[in-house]
């Protein structure tokens, strides 16, 4: 179980976390979402005593990740790599398994697990990104923890390497363990995780369920009007709901194309295009973020 409740982290006045609270569940893996800059990476620093918060509180199990005994044995973690280039992964791995009072034998489970086995006594140096993230994701296995936490674990993995990474989250999750994962991709999301935790400017914009995300966006009406006020009231009016796309339309949900069109007429409120509009878990996501861009490409 993790905890985040009321955490805020500022770097030179600036929030970067600002008074985020959500749980994350044993038994589920769950999405950790936003834009770039959005405070994923901040967070995690902070829930794994990287960090210092100014506020509130990040807690593995009920317990603060420096009073942990051997934090190994509950917290995995795959944050920037790691491990020196001149050491072998075994190496490496026994490294840490040492200083955790861990045996020799969970090294060998694990190399075995991430399909290292074989470049075990090659050194870290001229390993391939892919086979990075493979170690550090033994590295987190390392201790049979019940929580792991996986920033961008996706980067550098071939698509075979994201099947196997898939399933193997999936496999953790269904042996009750607490899956965080980190990601810009939503349609990995989709095939992986349970819940999401969608942050935008250090702030939560959406803690749901695949499915509910899917179902709450799932289709609606694309509206280009020169009179967004208007739409607005004249939605609001009937019953639906209204959010701006980030190409500058505007999706209403809750209503079909004919109403919105025959609402705004009766309101005398001009319509220069609708469009039934299905979208996808990506679209959602881009809706749901679009105005806690810290960066986007070209003007908008
Ligand atoms: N050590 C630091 N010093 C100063 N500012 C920082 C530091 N770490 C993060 N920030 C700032 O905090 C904000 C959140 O950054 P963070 O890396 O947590 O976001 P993120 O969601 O992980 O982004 P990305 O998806 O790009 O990795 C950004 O504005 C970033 O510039």
């Amino acid at each position: 179980m993790i905890e985040i409740r009321d955490l805020t982290k500022r770097y030179r006045g600036r929030a970067a976390v600002d008074g985020l609270s959500f749980d994350v569940s044993p038994g589920t893996v769950t999405g950790f979402l936003g834009p770039n800059g959005a405070g994923k990476t901040t967070t995690l620093r902070v829930l794994l005593g990287l960090a210092d918060a100014d506020g509130g509180s990040a807690r593995l199990g009920g317990h603060r990740y420096r009073d942990l005994h051997r934090p190994l044995c509950h917290v995995g973690a795959l944050l920037d790599g790691g491990g020196h280039p001149g050491r072998t992964a075994r190496g490496h791995l026994r490294g840490m398994a040492a200083a955790n009072g861990i045996g020799r034998q969970r090294v060998e489970a694990v190399l075995d697990e991430v399909g290292l086995a074989s470049v075990a006594r090659r050194r870290i140096g001229g390993f391939s990104l892919g086979m990075r993230q493979r170690l550090g994701i033994a590295a987190a296995l390392l201790g049979d923890p019940a929580t792991l936490v996986f920033d961008e674990p996706v980067n550098g993995l071939d698509p075979d390497g994201v099947r196997w990474l898939r399933e193997l989250l999936r496999r953790l999750a269904g042996e009750g363990r607490t899956v965080l994962l980190s990601s810009h991709l939503m349609s990995e999301m989709e095939l992986t995780a349970d819940r999401l935790v969608v942050i935008g400017r250090g702030r939560l914009v959406a803690d749901t369920s695949v499915a509910e995300l899917a179902a709450r966006f799932s289709q609606g009406v694309s509206v280009r009007t020169p009179d967004p006020d208007g739409l607005s009231a004249v939605v609001a009016g009937a019953g639906g709901e209204v959010a701006t796309g980030p190409d500058g339309a505007i999706f209403v949900s809750g209503m079909d194309a004919a109403s919105v069109a025959e609402a705004a007429a009766a309101r005398g409120v001009i319509l220069h295009e609708v469009a039934t509009h299905r979208s996808t878990l990506e679209d959602a996501y881009l809706r749901l973020t679009a105005d806690s861009l810290e960066y986007s490409g070209g003007a908008s």
